[in-house]
């Protein structure tokens, strides 16, 4: 089954509102409508950015979509300092970054957090993306493939097959993100392989077909063309490279099979 390229560019805490306003600018204008046929191109900015982001996309019809770092667990309440699902849906937001390391490792997220999140994305009609990856001792000891299973299966636990057709996944080694130390692609592969293997017994063959599965970890213009180019892997979450508009259009124009912008 064809999977549309997914370039989502996490731009972690970085940029206020009106650096945002300035950075997707310059990436819809470097990315003209041909190539929005043949990868999907996200921005995941801070929340408080969220709201100018959608106001520019919206207004000028720009064929990015915007998406959001976390989501709460909960619908509404005493969450001080939480976003609900139903807010982000009703700014517009395409996506919801779930469990990535920073939130797992900072705010002690483990795989029942994530799981709650996904639930929550989902019944709002998000589209969660969601993180797993090893650390750099779990790699070095060989354990990396069933490392993340494991996590991959208690991130998803108890999910339906028509929920699980409609996640991402992203698989971030941890000791390659903002580190320049990029996965070689058939590393990538490997586990973006087991991922799709797993999603067979958690869903279906069909679904597992149709998921797509990013690779996150220091990905930027010189080393995508590689790592999309492997079977399994079907896009990236970028961090630092998706903070320059060049290098972040370069990037996603490649993973479209080009021409470069
Ligand atoms: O969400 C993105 C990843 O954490 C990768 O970050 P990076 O591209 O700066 O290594």
């Amino acid at each position: 089954m064809a999977r549309k390229p997914l370039i989502a560019g996490n731009w972690k805490m970085n940029l206020n509102h009106l650096e945002a306003i300035s950075l997707v600018q310059k990436i819809a204008f470097s990315l003209p409508a041909k190539y929005f046929d043949k990868v999907d191109v996200t921005v995941i900015p801070p929340f408080t950015d969220i709201r100018s982001v959608q106001t520019l996309i919206e207004g000028d019809k720009l064929l990015l979509t915007f998406g959001a770092q976390d989501v709460s667990a909960h619908d509404s309440g005493a969450y001080t300092g939480e976003i609900s699902g139903a807010m982000l849906a009703k700014l517009g937001c395409t996506f919801a970054v779930v469990g990535h390391s920073e939130r797992r490792t900072l705010h002690s997220e483990d795989d029942a957090a994530v799981l709650a999140k996904t639930k929550a994305a989902l019944k709002h009609g998000l589209t969660p993306i969601v993180c797993i990856g090893e650390g750099l001792n779990i790699r070095e000891a060989g354990e990396h493939v069933s490392y993340n299973v494991a996590q991959l299966r208690g991130s998803l636990a108890g999910l339906s097959a028509d929920d699980i057709s409609k996640v991402v996944i992203a698989y971030e080694p941890v000791w390659a993100i903002g580190t320049g130390r990029v996965a070689s692609a058939s590393d990538a592969q490997e586990v973006c392989s087991a991922i799709r293997e797993e999603l067979k017994t958690l869903a279906s063959a069909d679904v597992a077909a149709g998921v797509r599965i990013l690779y996150g970890g220091s990905v930027n213009a010189k080393n995508v063309g590689e790592i999309v180019g492997q079977p399994d892997v079907d896009g990236a979450l970028v961090g630092g490279a998706s903070l320059k508009a060049d290098e972040f259009s370069t990037l996603s124009a490649i993973a479209a099979g080009g021409p470069l912008p």
